[in-house]
């Protein structure tokens, strides 16, 4: 396991560092031009007022406006695309870590919660980029040289300014830090209404079977509710940023005019320096509001990249993210586990112990065991998406500790227990692992698992849509179909978790037949409750409590191990006469629909 390099940023910002210069010099000269503004209107009034002719400045005003136009839609336009290519960025570098995360820290993150990060967060991310950064840079630089103007006319009014809008912008500064803690608390809300509202799509038939759909609109509404008013908190603390502003700039323009009148009265000031000044107040007022606002924007933002610096951290895999070529297997066991010991972080006990055993590279080795033996829990050792905690576990003789990762789930092809397909269609789904497969290799597969006919029968054939987790397929088919994409990208180790568990007799038999020719030709691991399906097989571990308990044939293990001979015995045996003949007494209400309030839930 390696950790996430830093996700920071100013890192992300390093690749885009001449747009970011040339928007900071568009937004700087925007802000000179406009500070040009006042100075020749000056010079128009003095014009007029000295009875000479306005056309040269107005025509230069005329200019100026043109430019300061022109240069403020660029800055915009330059400071926005830096922050939309800064989001994309920052969206493809998230997608990566998320797919090369380890599973099992990727497994306790919320599936909802992680999407409202990549989606939502990464756009308010973008809008802070795209407005709020070009808010915060053209304005800082028209304060700056407002200030440097003022300066230059009178140092002592701008004292008096400085201390009422400094007042002011220390409340700014204030609100604007709270209102970072505020919007990380409502990202949080906003983050824990999307998980439960991922929750619920995703158990819908069992809501609606559960008759709990009150409820679960109750909580939905609570959860919403909670992300309300922490919304409401920080746009109070936003709308407080303009009035706090306003109210300096209203104080310092009457401490202004007031004093300024006074210094004119008495001869210590002239009446155009202080116009002047008073012009260049107003003009302070408007970029010093967009800063603080901008700045409230930013922390919003700021809040969101906190929680998508959070999701970058996830532990990588380890081993090369490099493009899998077909790994070749070496002669002797395709796997052996030696002495491996492992348990989940989440868990208090071992989940396997001290586990040994072989299967060979080519035939049919079959892990039966009561639930919760470890038998799953073996298969992701296998395919490394968890570590042991003792023990190796060895591919064709080599820890697969130290092959590249890509190697080791090259060599395995593995058809899980849940939810084996995705949205998508037929086709998408079987060449998911092998997308290179041809029309012959893909119907060859379906053929293997005879789902050829149920494929032909679909309305637009391998182009039909599936829809979550390959709804539109029967259960037995969406089995199949999974193995056949297994089977497409031809694996050297199969591993098939309950694969039979979903098919009727027939086609059990059928699927036993294809398991049988397949492990032929390589290693192929079955996981299943249903004995009759490995009854055949050449070797059959038993599991019990995360330890192996007997290796042997069919006929070994029904002679030498109590446990095997119990599970084979249970799964034989007639239905015991009771459970056939006893009927469930007739309730009071037999035949009646059932009363309203029966139904608690
Ligand atoms: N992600 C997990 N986190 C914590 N404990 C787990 C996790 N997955 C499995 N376990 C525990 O590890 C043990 C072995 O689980 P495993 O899934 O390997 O059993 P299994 O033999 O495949 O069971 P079944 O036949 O019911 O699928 C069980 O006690 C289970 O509760």
């Amino acid at each position: 396991m390696r950790d996430a390099p830093v996700f920071d940023v100013r890192h992300v910002l390093r690749g885009h560092r001449r747009r970011l210069a040339a928007g900071l010099t568009l937004g700087l000269l925007a802000a000179c031009v406009s500070l040009l503004q006042p100075l020749v209107i000056g010079r128009i009034i003095q014009a007029v007022s000295s009875g000479g002719s306005p056309g040269g400045p107005i025509l230069l005003a005329a200019v100026l406006f043109a430019t300061g136009a022109v240069l403020s839609g660029l800055h915009g336009y330059t400071m926005g695309t830096l922050g939309e290519n800064l989001v994309f960025d920052i969206r493809g570098e998230l997608a990566r870590r998320v797919l090369r995360a380890r599973l099992p820290d990727l497994q306790r993150w919320a599936e909802g919660d992680l999407l409202n990060r990549l989606v939502t967060d990464t756009s308010m991310a973008r809008v802070t980029m795209s407005s709020a950064l070009a808010g915060v840079t053209s304005s800082v630089f028209s304060v700056l040289g407002c200030l440097t103007l003022m300066a230059l006319i009178d140092l002592r009014l701008l004292a008096v300014t400085a201390g009422c809008l400094g007042a002011a912008s220390v409340v700014s500064v204030v609100l604007a830090r709270r209102i970072r803690k505020q919007a990380v608390v409502n990202r949080m809300d906003t983050g824990r209404y999307a998980t439960a509202v991922d929750r619920v799509l995703g158990g819908m038939s069992t809501v609606k079977s559960s008759c709990a759909e009150a409820r679960e609109a109750d909580a939905l509404d609570g959860l919403a509710g909670q992300a309300r008013r922490s919304g409401i908190r920080v746009s109070v603390m936003a709308a407080g940023l303009s009035p706090a502003i306003n109210v300096g700039s209203q104080i310092a323009l009457t401490a202004v005019v007031a004093w300024g009148m006074a210094r004119v009265a008495a001869g210590d000031l002239s009446l155009a320096a202080l116009s002047a000044f008073i012009m260049y107040l107003f003009y302070l007022v408007s970029p010093l509001l967009t800063t603080f606002t901008s700045i409230g924007r930013l922390q919003q933002g700021r809040a969101a990249i906190d929680r998508l610096k959070e999701v970058a951290s996830l532990p990588q895999e380890s081993g090369p993210a490099v493009p899998a070529t077909r790994a070749r297997p070496r002669s002797g066991p395709a796997v052996e586990f030696e002495g491996v010991s492992f348990r989940y972080r989440e868990s208090g006990r071992n989940a396997l112990h001290e586990v040994s055993f072989g299967v060979p590279a080519r035939g049919l080795t079959a892990i039966v065991g009561p639930s919760g033996a470890g038998k799953s829990t073996l298969f992701r050792l296998v395919e490394r998406f968890y570590e042991p905690d003792s023990g190796r576990v060895l591919l064709y003789g080599a820890d697969a500790a130290s092959m590249p990762l890509h190697r080791v789930r090259r060599l395995t092809g593995h058809v899980e227990q849940d939810h084996p397909l995705m949205r998508g269609t037929v086709r998408d789904n079987l060449v998911y692992a092998c997308p290179s497969a041809g029309e012959d290799d893909i119907a060859e597969a379906l053929r293997l698992v005879r789902l050829d006919r149920a494929v032909e029968r679909l309305p637009e054939r391998l182009d039909t849509e599936l829809g979550d987790g390959g709804r539109g397929l029967s259960g037995g088919e969406r089995q199949r179909l999974a193995v056949a994409r297994a089977l497409l990208s031809r694996p050297s180790i199969v591993l098939l978790d309950e694969a039979s568990a979903n098919l009727d007799a027939d086609t059990e038999a059928e699927l036993r037949g294809v398991v049988a020719s397949i492990s032929r030709e390589r290693a192929v691991v079955t996981i299943a409750h249903r004995l009759s399906t490995v009854m055949e097989a050449d070797r059959i571990v038993v599991m019990e409590d995360g330890r192996v308990r007997a290796v042997g044939t069919h006929r070994d293990l029904m002679r030498r191990d109590d446990l095997y001979r119990r599970l084979v015995v249970q799964q034989f045996a007639p239905i015991p006469e009771t459970h056939v003949l006893a009927a469930p007494s007739p309730g009071p209400d037999e035949g009646e629909a059932r009363p309203a309030g029966t139904c608690r839930r």
